[in-house]
């Protein structure tokens, strides 16, 4: 029970041998252009390329240019989901509406689609939206209900184009939280620009660049050990491993790091915590009552990319801006206070 994919598309440049195993989900990185959404229209049926083959659970979604006869399965009739950067619901039909169009298309009564709505929808934490029209729905709470719509129509594979990147980044955590918990057991493809995104919701990465995959694996070894330059890039993510507490994690020096802990963790639970070296503030001066997690550390090196600076300090790393470098006058060597709010703190089971 699973996907495999083959397949080349010469007016795109692209090439690629694809999988995802049952109940895996894979995480696709890359540049843009990379190839990334083309990868996600062949799965899907939106493209259709001359030469190639997929298998979803046994069953062929298309073969093109084989020995046996070309077939095509059409998008609706391949038991695939898609959950796009915007929520897409039918603006004209209630949210309880949206989630059992699915469910009644194929063939459900209403009284059985109604309940499949609520189910996902309770799922989702989205119960009392089900009254409302999506024009009346946030950005986050369109998502959850895009979740559920997809889910209700119990697809084979969900796959996810960037869902949070229309989210603002209080929203983004909710989200990924509950796709944390519905993504779990099941197949899925997540195409992200956001590596947190690839380490909370993935159990493997595939870095796609010029139409090609160019590196794949587990996604610590590939954070870990990046082979091709996009990876690296990406490897900035601070990671701490420890503890469990009420509040967050206590590491292996004894600091604790309080955070957005996902639910079901135990105090005395294994844990990591994982945060954005973009969400670091750098202060040479500990801000006086500051609620905000803070450690001190010695710089190790200052790497400027991309017209900001990553300054590390043995494993920790934060982005600043070039302006942030000069007013601290930062050089290797000297004593920080590298300092994130509780919320930028994803903690979870390890
Ligand atoms: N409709 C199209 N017709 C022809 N070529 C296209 C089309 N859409 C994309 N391409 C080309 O295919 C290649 C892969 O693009 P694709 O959109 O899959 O990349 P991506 O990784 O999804 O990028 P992004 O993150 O910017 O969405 C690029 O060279 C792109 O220019």
């Amino acid at each position: 029970m699973s996907l495999e994919l083959t397949v080349r598309l010469p007016s795109r440049g692209f090439e690629a041998d694809f999988s995802v195993a049952d109940g895996e989900t894979v995480a696709v990185l890359g540049p843009n252009g990379a190839g990334k959404s083309t990868l996600l229209g062949l799965i899907s049926g939106l493209l259709r390329p001359a030469w190639g083959r997929a298998q979803l659970d046994g069953n062929v979604l298309f073969s093109a240019g084989q020995r046996q006869p070309d077939r095509w399965v059409p998008a609706h009739a391949r038991g695939v989901g898609l959950l796009a950067q915007e929520p897409l619901l039918f603006p004209h039909l209630s949210v309880k509406a949206n989630v059992a169009y699915g469910p009644r298309s194929r063939g459900a009564s209403r009284a059985a689609a109604d309940q499949t709505a609520r189910h996902w929808l309770a799922e989702l934490d989205a119960t009392e939206l089900a009254g409302r029209r999506p024009a009346e729905l946030s950005g986050g709470q369109g998502q959850r209900v895009a979740v559920a719509r997809a889910l209700a129509a119990e697809p084979a594979l969900l796959l996810l184009d960037e869902p949070m990147s229309a989210l603002d980044i209080t929203a983004a955590p909710a989200l990924r939280r509950l796709l944390r918990r519905v993504l779990a057991g099941r197949k899925a493809v997540i195409v992200t620009h956001e590596p947190l995104d690839a380490l909370l919701l993935a159990h493997r990465v595939v870095v796609m660049d010029g139409g090609r995959i160019v590196e794949q694996g587990p996604v610590r070894e590939v954070f870990a050990r990046p082979r091709s330059s996009f990876a690296a890039g990406m490897t900035g993510l601070n990671l701490v491993t420890g503890t469990a507490t009420e509040s967050g994690l206590t590491d292996a020096d004894g600091v604790h790091w309080s955070g957005d802990a996902e639910a079901g963790l135990r105090p005395g639970d294994l844990a990591a915590a994982a945060f954005r070296p973009a969400s670091v503030a750098l202060f040479t001066d500990l801000p006086a009552g500051s609620p905000r997690n803070a450690v001190a550390a010695t710089v190790t090196e200052l790497v400027p990319h991309g017209g900001l600076v990553t300054v590390r300090a043995g494993w920790l790393a934060a982005e600043v801006t070039p302006a942030a470098v000069s007013d601290l006058s930062l050089a290797p060597g000297d004593r920080v206070h590298f300092v994130v709010k509780a919320a930028e703190v994803s903690i979870y089971p390890r």
